[in-house]
């Protein structure tokens, strides 16, 4: 796929922007806090209806503005997509595609495939469970935009069994002083029942796509280490999920769930949430049969974290058959001459490439030269004196 323009209006600081990419290869090239992720955000959301930076679409509009647009050309194999998702600060997005409004966020799902590597991905190595459950959802929403409503439900569905938890845990310590309240825990009980099912069904669903996907990419992020690395290294991924199952069909899963609500009941009572299910997973990285948070070097760390993003770009491909795009935010400078190769040389004109940097002298004079650069000042994007 090809992103052939973009135009923001009123997003983040740019007033009003167009861009009209040209080449393979684009470089955004300019000082901090000039506009360069920013634009890598637009098109983040373009692909994920998400950006990492911001929660609120109140803060993705320019300051003073109420309505923020994103317009991009995009085209694929099946043909040209005119896709624009308006942002409003009173909160309300609304998202179309090619001139037709869209109802459902999952319609607009999967149009834009795009595959974002910064800085901040050490942190899929470094951080906490929840960093790397939120990669591998990303993930899975741009191969099965469906599972972005699965996951939407799960997390509704969690929400009101915590709050169902949370109150029969206050009156269970009223009832201790009053007898009126025991009849109410037992309707709350009732109702219980009817959460841990919603809970095994759907739950269920998250943890047996997680598998999945983290089945077929762990493959390509291995062969991806072990060749930057130069064969030193050897790369285990590992689903940790919360519910354990031998099979991966839908029935033994559930069963396995409701058989650890089951076990963890009293412990749920006592502590007014709910702790079985996949918002528990882990999924651990271990290099030569070491855990990679712990012990990995930096380097080592750099070198998965570019693994893992190579191996995404592979898996994308495969599942969808057209090649995503690849955001590269402020990262090239910072890998050391030979993973910036590997990573050059993974790209090799096969994946459209936008490079956001505050410097040109590390790049390759022959990668300058098959570039479009763009220089962004202050919410401006102009050609650059270089290209
Ligand atoms: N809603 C907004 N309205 C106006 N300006 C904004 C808004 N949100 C962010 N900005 C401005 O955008 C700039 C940050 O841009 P961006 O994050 O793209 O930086 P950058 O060029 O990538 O720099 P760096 O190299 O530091 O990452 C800041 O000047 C910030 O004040």
């Amino acid at each position: 796929m090809y992103l052939k323009s973009l135009h923001l209006r009123a997003f983040r600081n740019y007033a009003d922007q167009q861009v009209e990419f040209n080449a393979q290869k684009t470089i955004l090239v300019g000082n901090n806090a000039q506009g360069k992720s920013n634009l890598l955000e637009a098109v983040e959301l373009l692909s994920t209806l998400k950006s990492h930076r911001a929660s609120r679409d109140r803060d993705l509009i320019l300051e003073g503005a109420g309505v923020g647009q994103i317009l991009a050309t995009l085209e694929r194999n099946y043909g040209q997509s005119e896709l624009a998702i308006t942002l409003r600060s009173s909160g309300r997005r609304t998202l179309a595609r090619d001139g037709e409004p869209l109802r459902r966020q999952l319609d607009f799902l999967g149009v834009l495939n795009a595959v974002r590597f910064s800085s901040l991905d050490l942190e899929l190595v470094r951080g906490a469970p929840e960093c790397r459950r939120n990669w591998l959802d990303a993930l899975l929403v741009q191969l099965e935009p469906i599972y972005a409503h699965i996951l939407h439900q799960y997390y509704q569905v969690l929400r009101q069994r915590n709050a169902l938890l949370k109150d029969i845990r206050q009156k269970e310590t009223a009832a201790q002083t009053q007898e009126s309240q025991i009849a109410k825990i037992d309707r709350d009980f009732s109702q219980l029942d009817l959460w841990d099912k919603q809970l095994a069904e759907i739950g269920s669903r998250v943890t047996r796509r997680r598998a999945r996907v983290l089945e077929r990419l762990a493959p390509l992020a291995q062969a991806w280490h072990n060749n930057i690395s130069g064969k030193t290294e050897i790369l285990e991924i590992k689903y940790v999920p919360n519910i354990i199952c031998m099979g991966n069909d839908a029935a033994s899963v559930q069963q396995a769930f409701l058989e650890k609500i089951e076990q963890r009941r009293i412990a749920e009572q006592q502590l007014g949430t709910t702790v079985v299910g996949p918002h528990r997973d882990e999924v651990e990285l271990i290099i030569n049969q070491t855990p990679a948070k712990s012990y990995g070097s930096q380097g080592q760390q750099r070198t998965l974290v570019l693994a893992l993003k190579l191996a995404e770009l592979k898996l994308i491909e495969e599942v969808i058959g057209e090649s995503p795009l690849l955001l590269l935010d402020d990262v090239l400078a910072e890998l050391d001459p030979n993973r910036q190769n590997q990573l050059l040389d993974a790209i090799q004109g096969r994946f459209q490439t936008l490079i956001t940097t505050t410097h040109l002298n590390s790049f390759d004079a022959q990668w300058l030269k098959s570039s479009q650069i763009f220089s962004v000042k202050t919410g401006k994007i102009m050609n650059s004196v270089f290209s």
